[in-house]
């Protein structure tokens, strides 16, 4: 269990980027998260890519190819608020009319089950996909969990292309149809966009152009990492 077993942040490689001064905090749905449930006996400290792009732009089929080359954790949040919502959550009608509407889910909610995720993972590197999808979600994940992203990935796609992948995705999902597609390209752009340029004003942002093959794609994704891990070591 990567709580226990890893990260004291005070004695951390990733010193520079991590805060220590996570307050005592208390959510209104009643999580607790103190400073202290970071510490333990290992000097292992979290590694954390968030990885952005609008609908159908590519970045669950990214992920699973950085996951078998890299070896991360790779955390969906649209699949962990699936999961949620299917659990007989508390929050599961809300999360339903969510989804179905292209909105976003309250951060608490969505940053409480990638936290979960996190602590029960003996995994200490976690790609972070489709969050933080505003500004919201951005600032409550620093104000939680106490740590900022070491690099954030931005597969770049052209609107048509991404209504196109989703509309024949065929998961099932549903959200992949066209007046919700509309919605999220919408919420997207209002309240995603704001996060890439945060990130990109920051230096932490990798801009991929994600039209072309999944593996064309990956040959700009590859380096990114390949340059982290070798900086890292
Ligand atoms: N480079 C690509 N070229 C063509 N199709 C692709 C490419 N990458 C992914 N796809 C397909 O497009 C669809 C959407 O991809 P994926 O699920 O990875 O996107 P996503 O960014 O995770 O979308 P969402 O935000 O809706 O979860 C899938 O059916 C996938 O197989
Ligand atoms: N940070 C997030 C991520 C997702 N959602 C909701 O889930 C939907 C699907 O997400 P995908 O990443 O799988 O496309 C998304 O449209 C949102 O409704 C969210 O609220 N917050
Ligand atoms: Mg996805």
């Amino acid at each position: 269990m990567w709580r226990r077993a890893t990260a004291t942040f005070k004695s951390s490689l990733f010193l520079g980027t991590l805060k220590h001064n996570a307050p005592r905090f208390t959510t209104a749905t009643g999580f607790h998260f103190q400073e202290k449930d970071w510490m333990g006996p290992k000097q292992v400290a979290p590694v954390i890519t968030f990885v952005l792009g609008g609908p159908g732009s590519g970045k669950g089929t990214q992920c699973a190819k950085i996951v078998e080359t890299f070896g991360f954790k790779h955390l969906s949040a649209g699949d962990l608020l699936r999961r949620e919502m299917v659990s007989n959550s508390e929050y599961g009608s809300m999360i339903l009319s969510t989804i179905s509407e292209g909105r976003i889910v309250p951060s608490e909610v969505t940053v409480k089950l990638i936290l979960r995720e996190m602590e029960f993972s003996d995994n200490h590197k976690f790609l972070i996909d489709g969050f933080p999808r505003s500004e919201e979600n951005r600032i409550a994940f620093e104000q939680i969990i106490g740590a900022e992203p070491h690099m954030v990935l931005f597969l770049d796609c052209p609107e048509e292309e991404m209504v196109k992948r989703v509309l024949s995705r065929n998961q099932g999902r549903i959200d992949d149809n066209i007046d919700t597609i509309k919605k999220r390209l919408k919420v997207f752009e209002a309240l995603n966009l704001p996060v890439v340029d945060y990130y990109a004003k920051k230096g932490k942002l990798y801009r991929i152009n994600a039209v072309g093959t999944v593996d064309k794609i990956f040959e700009q994704v590859r380096p990114v990492f390949e340059a982290f891990e070798h900086g890292a070591k």
